[in-house]
């Protein structure tokens, strides 16, 4: 059977990276999605900003909504502090494991747990069954039409806390016109708009920061 674009991709990073070496497989897999096949990794340039934002945060508890491959997981985890963790929900069965094995050749897998299935479906299970209290950072990079319901569901449900940062991928290309339209005219958020491009294109896209005031 044939291999898919993300196997293709974890060979790349399997072939080309240093095991335990976050950092090199980030470039591995910037260097394959840039030079010969793209994919909806957050990226090199959104990276750098995904980077600045979570070390500003310093979360000990991170969510993540659409890992796809690992790379904004790996990202994450190479910059969190000693005992923190990461969360992150992935729909697809097949991008879960190999986000899985991405995780473990680059050494992260400790910090790291990939919850799969629908973001709905795990953030209505995060309470009871994962033990969780409230989140201090969420990176939402998943289906652009669940940001705002997810958002919401997320503070019906108390996940939020004062202080909790929202950092959201691609609100200008895919675009989630209905989450940035909440956020921005939501007393409840301080909201920044960190322009940018879409991952190894040059259109345009950016990171939205809603920050919770509780
Ligand atoms: C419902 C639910 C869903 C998930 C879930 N798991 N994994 C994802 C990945 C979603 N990401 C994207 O679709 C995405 C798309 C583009 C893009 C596409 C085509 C173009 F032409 C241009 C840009 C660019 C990006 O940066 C993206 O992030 N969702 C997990 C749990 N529950
Ligand atoms: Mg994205």
């Amino acid at each position: 059977s044939s291999r898919s674009k993300e196997q293709r991709i974890l060979d790349f990073v399997l072939k080309h990276a240093v095991p335990g070496d976050p950092t090199s497989v980030l470039n591995a897999i910037d260097k394959y999605c840039s030079q010969q096949e793209w994919a909806m990794n957050v990226g090199d340039e959104k990276g750098l900003i995904l980077d600045r934002v979570m070390q500003e945060a310093s979360p000990s508890l991170v969510l993540e909504l659409g890992t796809y491959c690992g790379y904004s997981a790996v990202r994450m985890a190479r910059l969190l502090k000693q005992g923190a963790q990461i969360l992150t929900v992935e729909f697809n069965r097949d991008n879960a494991d190999i986000a899985r094995q991405v995780l473990e050749f680059a050494g992260v897998k400790d910090k790291v747990q990939i919850l799969e299935g629908s973001s709905e479906e795990v953030i209505r299970q995060l309470q009871k069954k994962h033990a969780v209290d409230t989140v201090d950072f969420i990176f939402i990079d998943h289906w652009k039409d669940r940001y705002l319901p997810d958002t919401k569901l997320m503070e019906e449900l108390g996940l939020l806390r004062k202080g909790t940062v929202i950092l959201a991928d691609n609100v200008i290309f895919p675009g989630a016109p209905d989450f940035l339209q909440y956020v921005r005219s939501s007393p409840k958020y301080d909201c920044t708009y960190y322009p940018s491009h879409l991952e190894y294109l040059d259109a345009e896209d950016g990171l939205e920061k809603a920050v919770y005031k509780g």
